[in-house]
């Protein structure tokens, strides 16, 4: 195990602003959007989350690394952020899963990391000033240089990333949530009857702990890549159409956006997390938009007409444009902290969705009900 370096790496911000730090995991130059996380736990998961393909991520908790990483907390093959920032890195990792620490596993994945920075600080900017492009160097040290190559790169705005994410062939999931980690009551205590409902899910960049969750409700899950077409869906017969989460500008995936106004003709049962919540809405004819900064962590309120509020896990940066939903969808929850859109569904048709992650993981399993709730759509759809 190597420690971390005191190799000097520098950090640029599109608007000139300036930190230095040191480095951890690989050396390199990386430029993408520099976006802030507030989760307290589940640096592992965030990292290999693909919904954050292209962004720097920075983390505002105090210390990452402390429990080093595992294979089984991955949310995908490998991580996916462009870059990560910390105040601090644990060198010295200990956990009982720990198989590797946090910088060497970034440096085996050629994926750069600087710490030493004041992330209070950085992400008081980043809420000011709104999100924007960074880069991260232990190459270019002189920032004017490095800056010049933030001002090349793209915006994420109108970016269609999901190529670059979703699996190339179609594949079945069965694993279930580990009895272990099994939190729901219902199943938990019991050999819950499993209601075998087919599941296609198209992959816009998808978690593993979605997958885990519709297995543990007794779905058979078929993952198709994003591209897929609406006809070859139909043709496995499902019983329910999943739309996963995914990086990048949302109003960008059109061929997505296309597949699932074709799909939604059929009335089958259709959930959507994250972008497919946003594909959802782009299909029933909303738009997008992107927000000042974004949400990313674990303890966003979300409600509206429950009595309940839920605590819910976040990533994204963009957000459904309420103004633009037609009457036919109604809107089933807000962010209780900027009021945007956080849930939606089809008022007389079985399609519902959400702006967060009832997956957690990392995060609060507050909204796992929803899980439920689509298995319930689909044998009522059933009985039909
Ligand atoms: N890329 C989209 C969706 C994120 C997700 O699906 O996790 C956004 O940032 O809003």
């Amino acid at each position: 195990m190597s420690l971390v370096s005191a190799q000097s790496a520098l950090l640029v911000l599109a608007d000139g602003t300036t930190y230095r730090g040191w480095s951890f995991g690989a050396s390199g130059t990386v430029i993408g959007e520099v976006v802030f996380n507030t989760g307290m736990t589940g640096y592992q998961e965030v990292l290999t989350d693909p919904s954050y393909l292209g962004q720097i991520v920075t983390f505002t908790y105090p210390e990452l690394g402390n429990t080093g990483v595992n294979p089984e907390d991955e949310e995908s093959q490998r991580p996916q952020v462009r870059g990560a920032i910390a105040r601090n890195i644990c060198a010295r990792p200990s956990n009982w899963r720990s198989t590797q620490s946090l910088s060497d596993y970034l440096k085996h994945h050629h994926i750069p990391g600087i710490y030493g920075i004041d992330t209070r600080a950085l992400t008081r900017k980043i809420r000011t000033v709104g999100a924007m492009n960074g880069a991260i160097s232990t190459e270019i040290l002189d920032p004017a240089e490095l800056r010049s190559r933030v001002e090349q790169a793209p915006s994420m705005a109108g970016l269609n990333l999901v190529k670059e994410v979703t699996t190339q062939t179609m594949y079945e999931w069965s694993e279930p949530t580990d009895r272990v980690w099994e939190f729901s009551p219902s199943l938990a205590s019991s050999e819950a009857a499993k209601p075998g409902y087919t599941v296609v899910a198209i992959d816009f960049g998808i978690k593993r702990n979605i997958l885990r969750r519709l297995a543990s409700y007794g779905c058979r899950v078929i993952v198709v890549p994003a591209n897929t077409s609406a006809e070859e869906i139909l043709k496995y017969n499902p019983d329910g159409i999943f739309l996963s989460n995914g990086p990048g500008d949302p109003a960008a995936v059109t061929e997505g956006v296309t597949t699932t106004r074709e799909l939604l003709k059929a009335n089958k049962p259709v959930f959507g997390i994250c972008m497919g919540h946003q594909i959802l809405g782009l299909s029933l004819g909303a738009e997008t938009f992107k927000l000042k900064f974004g949400h990313r962590g674990l303890n966003q309120p979300a409600g509206l007409k429950q009595r309940q509020v839920e605590i819910t896990s976040q990533n994204h940066g963009f957000a459904i444009n309420p103004e633009s939903l037609s009457d036919g969808v109604e809107i089933t929850h807000l962010n209780l902290n900027d009021q945007t859109v956080a849930g939606l569904k089809h008022k007389s048709l079985p399609f519902f969705s959400v702006q967060y992650h009832p997956e957690a993981s990392p995060g609060p399993h507050d909204a796992d009900y929803l899980f439920e709730q689509f298995i319930q759509q689909m044998e009522q759809a059933k009985r039909l």
